[in-house]
């Protein structure tokens, strides 16, 4: 069953944009988009949490996009992205002479979202002098532009993401408690990737099809030990960092076979032996990082079965079971004389 919810956005101005898709069908998925389809309609702000790339922008998109409000402007701030003292007059507005440098009227972007949503993207970034001012606004609907005593209504839906842990922001006063409160009507958590790792196939076909065609790169085949290097991952950046690391695979892929793109190194490996309970990816994760260090070469007072004190013959029995084989990128390098290397022995 494919949980992909699928939609047309629109941003402010820009037209209609390319249909995209929240792609997964883990359980842990399932809930969030469950709690999705239950808000949009509604009016409620909504406060997306989760940690960096697992999707947050997606998922406020799909509100809006899901919302009576579809068809009317979707606008997006970064807080983080903007220099502070620009802050207010990005989200409010200025007259002209507001400030120095003020040489024009400047609409700011809860005006532009007017009868649309506004997506505060980065909201724990938000300077606590401009949080009041928030606060006001989306309590009253109103507010007034830099250097202005005009008051200007509006009818705007919020939608804020961070991957800040807010509430510990209240406890050290580096955030306005009322503010949370008003922000945490209704919180949808997005769970990391490496807590719902029976996404990863999906997620790995979808990006593969897309980078695949849109570098004219036909992939036939996702080797298994391409795909269990994915599976044991426990990818800090989350789906950004996974389709990142599609897109590098499928630019080193030849004869339509992606390659692991995963750097082997020992944090990877710590990584995968204390957060498995899985004796077969412990085996797995020691094996890959002996190989990677021996370069790949299994046998010899240097190869990896030295290092890992086992005989030839057992690793490679070992390499055979676990699917393991030298990544494709590396097999154009000859190797020297007399050393066996892992492809020659495991596949
Ligand atoms: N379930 C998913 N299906 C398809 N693509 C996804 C999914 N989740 C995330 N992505 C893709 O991963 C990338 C990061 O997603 P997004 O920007 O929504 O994450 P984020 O949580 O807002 O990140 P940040 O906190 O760093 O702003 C985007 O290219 C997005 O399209």
């Amino acid at each position: 069953m494919a949980t992909s919810l699928t939609f047309r956005s629109r941003d402010s101005g820009m037209g209609e944009r390319s249909l995209e898709q929240i792609i997964g069908s883990s359980a842990a998925l399932g809930a969030v988009l469950a709690k999705v389809d239950l808000v949009a309609p509604t009016d409620s702000t909504v406060l997306v949490l989760g940690e960096t790339g697992t999707g947050k922008e997606l998922v406020a998109r799909a509100v809006h996009n899901l919302s009576r409000r579809a068809g009317r402007p979707f606008v997006k701030v970064n807080c983080a992205a903007i220099p502070f003292d620009l802050l207010e007059s990005e989200l409010f507005g200025h007259e002209r002479g507001a400030f120095t440098g003020a040489i024009a009227q400047k609409i700011g972007r809860f005006e532009m979202a007017d009868t649309g949503s506004l997506f505060l993207d980065e909201i724990g970034d938000i300077p606590l002098a401009l949080q009041s001012k928030l606060l006001r606004v989306l309590q009253e609907q109103e507010f007034e532009r830099l250097g202005s005593g005009r008051t200007h209504r509006i009818n705007v839906r919020l939608i804020a993401a961070t991957h800040r842990d807010l509430a510990g922001m209240i406890a050290r006063s580096e955030f306005r408690s009322d503010l949370y409160y008003r922000l945490n009507v209704f919180p949808v958590v997005l769970p990391p990737l490496r807590n719902r790792k029976s996404d990863i196939p999906e997620l790995v076909s979808y990006f593969v099809r897309i980078l695949s065609q849109r570098m004219g790169k036909p992939i036939q085949q996702v080797p298994p030990e391409t795909m269990a290097a994915f599976a044991s991952y426990t990818w800090p950046g989350n789906v950004r960092e996974l389709q990142n690391l599609v897109e590098r695979a499928v630019i080193l892929s030849c004869d339509g076979v992606l390659p692991n793109p995963l750097p082997i190194n020992h944090q990877d490996t710590v990584a995968v032996i204390c957060n498995s309970t899985n004796l077969k990816e412990v085996d797995r994760a020691l094996i890959l990082q002996a190989l990677e260090a021996a370069d790949w070469v299994i046998g010899g007072p240097v190869g990896a079965a030295a290092k890992l004190g086992l005989n030839r013959t057992t690793l490679a029995y070992k390499m055979n079971k676990l699917g393991l084989v030298r990544p494709i990128r590396m097999r154009s390098a000859v190797p020297p004389e007399g050393i066996d290397h892992a492809e020659s022995t495991a596949t």
